[in-house]
């Protein structure tokens, strides 16, 4: 596809840049939200870095992680939006982050039991701005490593997942044996957004010198199916 600088040859002119095929990236705008402390930014790592964090401090505003994933032969951009649980540091974002979200999940800590308490309030703010319903939405329980500790029983949480139509996921951010949980919550809202066929394509990547892309690669072993 790539032609020689200067042409000659007998060569065809190589394609006018203008004109450069493009790519087009569908993006997923994921929040994360939930008390301070409960661990939203290590399961952010973790989905996005394969790592837990040695050290974190509270998050100020958002930090932004992506992780570009396939499902069924199309490339997807997963936008995560690791947002601060804490009031002080999060209230001149809000407005920001629930802005044309697409999908959201609420994190609590096991071993809190007012982080699932207060889930309550995370919901009523998400439905206080606009989010429309048909926005997927998961409950997350984190810190199942620290089995001597848990406070929140897992029906009483399976109850409240139902009572809301969220799915439920329990994992560990830590634990390494649970990362494959970690990044089946955020592909199970990535299928689900797929399967929406009415998105639209927030994003054109242009990928020159790669030919025309339009046809998604597809895997061969059919990978990536929904885990959920
Ligand atoms: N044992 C255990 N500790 C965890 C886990 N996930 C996070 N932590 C710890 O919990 C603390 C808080 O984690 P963060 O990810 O910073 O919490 P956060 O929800 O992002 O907090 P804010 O940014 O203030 O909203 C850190 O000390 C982490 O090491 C986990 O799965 N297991
Ligand atoms: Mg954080």
């Amino acid at each position: 596809m790539a032609a020689a600088a200067g042409g000659g040859g007998g060569r065809p002119p190589g394609p006018d840049s203008s004109l450069e095929p493009y790519v087009q990236t569908r993006i997923f705008k994921i929040i994360v939200i939930g008390d301070s402390n409960v661990g939203k930014t290590c399961l952010t790592f973790r989905f996005c870095g394969g790592t837990f964090p040695d050290k974190t401090e509270a998050t100020i505003g958002v930090d932004f992680r992506e992780k570009t994933v396939e499902i069924e032969g199309e490339r997807i951009k997963v936008q995560v939006w690791d947002t601060a649980g804490q009031e002080r540091f999060r209230k001149s974002m809000v407005e920001h982050y629930y802005r044309n979200v697409h999908a959201v999940v609420f994190v609590y800590d096991v071993t809190k039991m007012t982080s699932f308490t207060n889930l309550k309030m995370w919901i009523e703010e998400c439905n206080g701005h606009a989010v429309p319903p048909l926005v997927p939405k998961v409950l997350v329980g984190n810190k199942c490593d620290l089995k001597d500790l848990i406070q929140v029983p897992s029906s009483m949480a399976l109850k409240f997942a139902d009572a809301h139509n969220m799915l439920l996921f329990e994992t560990s951010a830590k634990d390494p044996k649970e990362s494959q949980n970690v990044e089946s919550i955020f592909m199970c809202l990535a299928c689900r957004l797929k399967a929406q066929k009415s998105l639209l394509y927030r994003d054109v990547e242009r990928r020159p010198g790669r030919g025309h892309r339009l046809e998604l690669t597809r895997d061969a072993n059919g990978k990536n199916a929904c885990p959920c």
